[in-house]
């Protein structure tokens, strides 16, 4: 469990004070993959930094397993990170990199083997670590991770630049850590990847909190989720449907475009009434949307035209 409590981390002082992270208060519990999100600068990157122990903070705190970092006696045991910015010894073999990990941390050899395993790297451990890809790269990162077996996991930007087997790779990895009773906080500025990664979000701009929710309940309430139906009643459909909230549009005879309710909802009502569907599609594509609305005012780089730089959104 991860626990940020009026987190708040100011860089330098006077006119040029920049407040990176403000008044940041969240939970990340068990079990669950967490994304946490928000566009380029949001300050992701320094609230990992501040969770690890990296950067202090001007004030509020935040523990791990219900301590702060330093006060761990064998951190790597506790959380295991991946930050942005890895320093790899080039000349050593990840085989190397990691048992000299594992030595310093008192963990024991049979580990470096089991998560080399893990992380799909056992045939190249004896390469040296120059001539990595960065895909390959980022396995050994995760690998050293995993290494003390930790209860939590602190990942910034663990996709960036893989390719698409590496993300799904990924993917699938968060997903059994977190079902194996872990905790697991990742950040990413792309919605999408997080909405099929994720269960949970947490989601800021300009440091401070935006959204503290489930993805389901994200897609729901932006308001902007839709699920496209198609059946032989549609008109008969759209008039059980219809209630408070819920608005329903298409162009197609026998099509309907439905807001304000879900796809279960749908599905239940036309099977109480005996209404065939041919199709009950989420679109699911609205949640980069919602991020941008939800994001936009809190974008730091903008153009004179109002676009975003460098995908801030994206
Ligand atoms: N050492 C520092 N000194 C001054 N400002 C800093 C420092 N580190 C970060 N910042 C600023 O704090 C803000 C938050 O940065 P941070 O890297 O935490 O954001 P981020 O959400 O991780 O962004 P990105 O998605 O681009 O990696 C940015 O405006 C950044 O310029």
């Amino acid at each position: 469990m991860i626990r940020a409590q009026g987190l708040t981390k100011r860089y330098g002082g006077g006119a040029r004070a920049k407040t990176a992270v403000d008044r940041l208060s969240f939970e990340v519990h068990p079990g669950t993959v967490t994304g946490f999100l928000g566009p380029n600068g949001a300050g992701k990157s320094t609230t990992m930094r501040m969770l690890l122990g990296l950067d202090a903070p001007t004030s509020g705190h935040c523990t791990v397993g219900g301590r702060a970092y330093a006060a761990h006696s064998a951190p790597l045991t506790e959380v295991g990170a991946l930050l942005e910015a890895r320093s790899l010894h080039p000349g050593r073999s990840a085989y190397h990199h990691l048992t000299a990990l594992a030595h310093t941390h008192g963990i024991p050899r049979s580990r470096v083997e089991h998560v080399l395993a893990t992380t799909g790297l056992t045939d190249v451990a004896g390469r040296r670590v120059k001539g990595f890809s960065l895909g390959m790269g980022q396995r050994l990162g995760i690998a050293a991770a995993l290494l003390g077996d930790p209860a939590t996991l602190v990942l910034d930007e663990p996709v960036n630049g893989l390719d698409p087997e590496g993300v799904l790779w990924i993917r699938n990895l968060l997903k059994a850590q977190a079902a194996e009773g872990r905790t697991v906080l990742v950040s990413s500025h792309l919605m999408s990847e997080m909405a099929v990664t994720a269960d949970h979000l947490i989601i800021i701009g300009r440091g401070r909190l935006l959204a503290d929710t489930t993805v389901e309940k994200f897609v729901r309430e932006s308001g902007t989720g839709s699920v496209k139906v198609v059946s032989p009643a549609a008109a008969r459909l759209a008039e059980l449907l219809a209630g408070p909230g819920v608005t329903i549009g298409g162009d197609t005879p026998g099509t309907l475009e439905v807001r304000g309710t879900d796809a279960e909802h749908i599905g239940r009502t036309a099977a109480a009434h005996a209404i065939p569907l041919f199709e009950l599609t989420p679109h699911t594509a609205s949640l980069e949307q919602a991020f941008m609305d939800l994001t936009h005012d809190s974008v730091e780089y903008v153009t004179p035209d109002g676009a975003h730089l460098e995908g801030a959104a994206a």
